[in-house]
């Protein structure tokens, strides 16, 4: 017997429940089911677009851009049942926010199982594990505490852009190596710096596993975990066998820098090991390529919005200055550059469609059922598009959030980071990452479109590729260069302890090159004697 066949299709914006999965049951067993259903039947189930049997949606769900679809389904749908696509704030703020200790599981993620990381943060399910791994990060990483950090984040900054003018064609290589270079000084207490540093080769392989794995938590074998049983000839099975080959990658991201921890540690018990194990590596995980990502859409706004760019000069060039680079304290007096920071996480999100939540029971929400252990996925997309909201929302338009008369006074994007007690724990971090990233580069580099061979300018495309549940920029080139003479002098003169860090050409420097920078290292500092 097929369930939940039925639908009610109410045309709405809000959002669209979809069945991934249409179950057959013994009969007996559906009879109970069937029972506890009919009590619940005075709510409907949200509608959602017309199923197959058995497999339901699956087949309609594409496997790239799912966020734009789910985005226009929501044009048509309201809530739905297994599968529940949060189009709107309203809907997500009430739901994973307000009732978030409903919200908060997640549901199993086999793929990252079978990379043998299912008991990180970001996919562990709401529970003992997962208190104990939120303590720890968010211990670290909230707000007061980031500032700790910032000193690390202000040197990287200036070395990434030092380093940009020499080898200014690997720009995005450059922004992974900045950012995993942060985390790394912050995680581990080990600054980067060679090109071939092992944790940021580690991060990169990793990096590259996951942009090819599928969607988090919407792949077959995600939706039909018995999959993973499997032979590898059998449909559906593609993204298990991908995972089976990428176990080693994640392996040494998790195993290979604690390694080097251990060999400072004291003696600690062993469930605090495994429990700073897994939250390390998080963090090493999440924060890298998530920040860069969103620095490479930024680096594409300012060469499609020359505009913008020169706007946001300006104001730095009026509060900084000439003859010194940004500092975290002037972040209150650059009004544009906030907008223009807020403006880069709506127009594009690295996670458009963030990580699925899971409820625990069933909820009623605007008159209709949310059953017990439905999928909810918060769209940000659609609701970085939503045009009751942002006027004209695919436009580049940084100012729509200064007050009137120069704006229009548009709320901030509400979602880049997710939602309720899973809300991205890093965010306060990631953050400062881009705030002191754009400053720096705003100041000392000239951003524009890379000239071709026939002597015409190349105009990047600005659709994004988005390949699982990540969103970069395609592969674009551009044109990067010093501003001005004092930009230069400045990046010339920007030494770490008395020796300019130039690591892309030197490959590895000297132990005196390296900087005497001080911050908390916070998984490796509840180990070490003396830091
Ligand atoms: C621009 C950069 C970043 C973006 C856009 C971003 C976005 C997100 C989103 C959308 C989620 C899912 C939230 C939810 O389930 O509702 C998430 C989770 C998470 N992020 Fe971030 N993130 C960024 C940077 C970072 C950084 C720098 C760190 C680490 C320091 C980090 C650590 C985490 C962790 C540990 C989780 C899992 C939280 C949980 O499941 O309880 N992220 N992030």
């Amino acid at each position: 017997m097929v369930l939940h066949t039925a639908q009610i299709i109410v045309p709405s914006a809000l959002a669209l429940v979809l069945h991934t999965a249409q179950i057959i049951v013994p009969s007996a067993l559906a009879l109970v089911f069937l029972t506890y259903r009919l009590s619940r039947k005075q709510f409907p189930l949200p509608p959602g677009p017309p199923a197959d049997p058995v497999i339901g949606h699956l087949r309609s769900i594409p496997p790239v851009g799912q966020d734009v679809f789910f985005y226009k389904l929501g044009k048509k749908y309201v809530l739905g049942k297994s599968l529940v696509i949060l189009n709107s704030v309203q809907a997500a703020t009430d739901l994973l926010d307000k009732r978030s200790h409903n919200y908060s599981h997640r549901p199993q993620f086999p793929v990252f199982e079978l990379w043998g990381i299912g008991d990180l943060l970001v996919v562990v399910d709401y529970g003992k594990e997962f208190l104990m791994q939120r303590k720890m990060v968010q211990q670290y990483f909230h707000k007061e505490k980031c500032q700790d950090y910032r000193p690390v984040q202000l040197r990287e900054a200036r070395l990434f852009v030092q380093n940009l003018l020499s080898t200014p064609d690997h720009w995005s290589d450059l922004l992974f190596r900045f950012t995993t270079a942060i985390i790394i000084d912050i995680t581990y207490g080990r600054q980067v710096v060679s090109i071939d540093d092992p944790y940021v080769k580690i991060a990169e392989a990793c990096a590259g596993v996951a942009a090819e794995a599928g969607a988090i938590g919407g792949t077959p074998v995600d939706l039909f975990p018995f999959l993973r049983y499997f032979p590898s000839w059998f449909p559906g099975t593609y993204y298990a066998t991908l995972a089976r080959k990428a176990v080693d990658k994640f392996q040494r991201l998790k195993e290979y820098p604690f390694v080097q921890v251990m060999e400072q540690m004291k003696q600690d018990d062993e469930a605090s090991i495994k429990h700073i194990k897994a939250a390390a590596a998080i963090v090493y995980l999440a924060g890298a390529e998530t920040t860069s990502s969103t620095l490479c859409f930024f680096v594409l706004a300012m060469v499609l919005h020359p505009e913008c760019q020169q706007k946001a000069q300006d104001e730095i060039d009026a509060v900084v200055g000439y003859d010194r680079l940004p500092e975290f304290h002037d972040r209150e007096n650059l009004a544009y550059l906030e907008c223009l920071l807020q403006e880069t996480l709506r127009w594009f999100q690295v996670l458009p469609m963030g990580v699925p939540h899971r409820t625990m029971e069933d909820d009623i929400y605007n008159g209709m059922l949310i059953p017990k252990g439905s999928t909810v996925i918060a769209n940000t997309r659609a609701m970085t598009l939503d045009e009751s909201v942002y006027q004209d929302p695919f436009t580049f338009d940084p100012t729509r959030y200064l007050a009137a008369p120069a704006g229009r006074g548009e709320p901030y994007p509400t979602g880049p980071f997710g939602f309720g007690r899973r809300i991205c724990p890093g965010r306060h971090f990631a953050d400062d990452t881009l705030w002191i990233a754009m400053a720096t580069i705003l100041a000392t580099i000239s951003i524009a479109k890379a000239v071709g061979n026939d002597g015409k300018e190349i105009i990047p495309d600005v659709v994004p590729v988005t390949v699982g549940s990540t969103s970069r920029p395609r592969p674009f080139r551009c044109r990067l260069e010093a501003r001005n003479d004092a930009a230069s002098n400045l990046l010339r003169n920007f030494v770490v302890d008395g020796v300019g860090l130039m690591w892309c050409h030197q490959g590895k420097v000297s132990q005196a090159a390296r900087s005497t920078v001080t911050c908390v290292h916070p998984f490796s500092s509840p180990f070490t004697t003396a830091e």
